[in-house]
């Protein structure tokens, strides 16, 4: 049951939890599972409950602009991107970006989450962090008639099955993506050994968060709130913004957080509430940095300009920001092409009739991104291509100025062992098939059909802020990707977008194919391949790491329990905290964070 935003002035909870998106409805279950502990979860959005809007797999993207279901936030002018701006929409509402996301499930390879543990966080590894993958899991095995027509293969798939999050293929897999793959694979891709445990390297078809009873999105909503909500000690309010944490200097000198101020979105009656325990942020890594910085916590100078007073100077809130870039090459499909494509929705008619065939459990509705090849640089890169990318990662190690980024450094040197020539690299570099349009700058034609390669580079080098502006919590922070900044996450682009056409030229592809429609033959040098992109390529939302884990004098913001330095018991539950960034769909791993997280604070109570 929701709880109005009035019954609450005043009242007390034993955790506050900011955000009700992927993280906080998935902590907020967990820590609810002991009926001696009350938590409330502050939403800004509403609940759109049952809202087809967002159960309904395959309207990739269609929530943009809409205010009921997206924040569209928006970065400022890229400097190394022609000024572009880029679209960071976000889900908004009970489930969060997790109610608007692609569906795609996929994990990262073990050594990225090591990483984390390598860079200063104890317990932060795979094998730690693997059981927490598999609470959330609740995969549904594809039946043997599937496996055979489709070719997946999960027999020795490490993943869980008993976890509230649906996670399943689609009913069909289309031979679109069937024959891209297959061209992958001509091309010496191997086969992952582990897709989704923890080695991703290789061709592999993945899941969707998808139910495969009810044909729809399965997400943090009716995975984790709706299961749950007539727990008494289980408080949601929806139409609550945060302003800000309130807190206490304690006697050991560190800030205690006694509860949150929040604004009725309805009414615009500022409330308060208070916490026993601890409050947690988990508003998401464009929210959350935010939030600190408005609380008080925060670089001097970010702090001073929007007159909030210093509580504790943290160098590293709103810095290190990390995100996924994508851009996709496409090309028209022959006509007597034996399948369907999602372009067909293009059609009011056809939409319409794949609106019903979705109720009756079939159509495009039914369908998902499921075709990935996770590659490492060295799997197609040529050799003197790597070692000049390489030396240039040498060349920006060099001139890194560790008082200005203190750990900077580190976090270079080890995604650098990710590119390393001569040694297994790891598989950022990751190749979608997409049954459909996806592509700039040149629109699809009524009619036609396509099939389209996206190309997305997890392990950028290029490092952006998140920072607030003003005191008005309600008006969004300054957002700065710096993309490309670090010229060689460019060139790094550019060797995955020719690799990509040339799979589009290798068979059983490029027999289904009549042209290429973007970019188009006419882009052939590197130089055209690098204007190109920068004008096409979008964000892959899956931006993070700007409340990073990190130590605090390698400009961290929390430990390695998710607490903020120099607070009793102000945590961050979100993508936030990853310290570097790692080659997958992020949100596989906030449920892990999340499920982890609740284990840290139960311990701790
Ligand atoms: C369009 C899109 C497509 C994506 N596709 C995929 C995909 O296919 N596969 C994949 O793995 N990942 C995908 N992602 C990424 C993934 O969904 C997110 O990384 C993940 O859901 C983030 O979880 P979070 O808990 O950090 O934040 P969110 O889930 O975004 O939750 C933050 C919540 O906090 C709320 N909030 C913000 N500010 C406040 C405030 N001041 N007060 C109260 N509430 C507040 C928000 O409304 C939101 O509900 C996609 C993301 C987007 C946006």
């Amino acid at each position: 049951m929701l709880t109005p935003t009035e019954q609450l002035n005043n009242q007390f909870f034993d955790y506050i939890i900011a955000g009700g998106g992927t993280a906080g409805l998935t902590l907020a279950a967990r820590l609810t599972e002991d009926p001696s502990v009350n938590v409330l979860v502050l939403e800004a959005g509403q609940a759109n409950i049952d809202d087809p809007q967002l159960l309904r797999p395959g309207i990739y993207g269609s929530h943009f602009g809409n205010a009921s279901f997206t924040w569209d936030h928006k970065t400022i002018k890229q400097k190394h991107v022609n000024d572009r701006e880029s679209g960071w929409s976000r889900g908004k509402g009970l489930g969060g970006s997790s109610g608007i996301n692609f569906l795609c499930y996929t994990k990262p390879p073990a050594r990225d989450i090591d990483d984390f543990e390598r860079l200063g966080n104890p317990g932060w590894n795979w094998k730690n962090l693997e059981q927490y993958f598999n609470r959330a899991e609740g995969f549904v095995e594809p039946t043997e008639e599937y496996k055979k027509r489709t070719g997946v293969k999960t027999e020795t798939w490490n993943v869980g099955r008993e976890g509230p999050l649906k996670v399943s293929f689609p009913v069909s897999i289309s031979e679109a993506e069937m024959r891209i793959q297959q061209a992958f694979a001509n091309q010496g891709i191997p086969a992952a050994k582990q897709p989704i445990g923890g080695d991703p390297k290789g061709i592999c078809f993945l899941p969707n968060t998808y139910d495969p009873k009810t044909h729809v999105r399965s997400y943090s909503t009716n995975a984790y709130y709706l299961p749950n909500k007539d727990r008494p000690n289980f408080k949601v309010a929806v139409g609550a913004h945060v302003n800000r944490v309130l807190t206490e200097n304690t006697r050991d000198g560190s800030w205690s957080a006694v509860g949150v101020e929040f604004t009725d979105v309805a009414s615009g009656k500022t409330q308060t509430v208070n916490a026993k325990k601890e409050v947690i942020l988990s508003a998401g890594a464009l929210k959350t940095p935010q939030l600190l910085e408005l609380s008080g916590f925060g670089r001097i100078d970010v702090l001073d300009k929007i007159d909030v007073p210093v509580k504790v100077e943290l160098s590293g809130v709103g810095e290190n920001v990390q995100d996924h870039i994508f851009l996709g090459l496409s090309w028209e499909l022959k006509e007597d092409a034996p399948f369907d494509t999602l372009d067909l929705l293009r059609d009011p008619a056809i939409a319409a009739k794949h609106l019903e065939l979705h109720a009756q459990g079939s159509g495009l509705h039914t369908i998902g991104i499921v075709g990935f090849s996770w590659n490492s640089f060295d799997m197609f890169a040529p050799p003197g291509k790597q070692a000049e990318v390489y030396q240039k990662m040498e060349d920006a190690l060099g001139k890194i100025d560790d008082t200005a980024h203190p750990g900077l450094r580190k976090s270079f040197e080890i995604a650098m062992q990710r590119f390393e020539p001569g040694k297994p690299g790891s598989p950022g570099c990751e190749f979608i098939s997409f049954p459909g349009f996806l592509s700039g700058p040149n629109p699809p034609e009524a009619g036609k059909r396509y099939a389209t390669i996206l190309v997305a580079m997890n392990h950028g080098f290029s490092r952006g802020t998140v920072h607030a502006t003003s005191s008005d919590p309600l008006k969004d922070p300054e957002m700065d990707a710096h993309y490309f900044e670090q010229d060689f996450d460019l060139d790094i682009h550019v060797e995955m977008v020719k690799f990509a056409r040339k799979v589009a030229n290798t068979s059983p592809m490029k027999e289904m194919l009549v042209a290429e429609l973007n970019p188009g033959l006419e882009v052939q040098t590197d130089a055209q391949w690098a204007e190109w992109l920068k004008q096409t390529f979008s964000t892959t939302w899956h931006t993070a790491g700007s409340a990073a884990m990190l130590p605090r004098a390698q400009n961290g913001v929390v430990d390695a329990s998710l607490k903020v330095y120099g607070t009793s018991n102000l945590r961050v539950v979100d993508l936030s905290v990853v310290p570097l960034h790692f080659a997958s769909h992020p949100q596989a791993t906030v449920y892990a964070i999340a499920e982890k997280a609740a284990d840290i604070i139960k311990a701790a109570a």
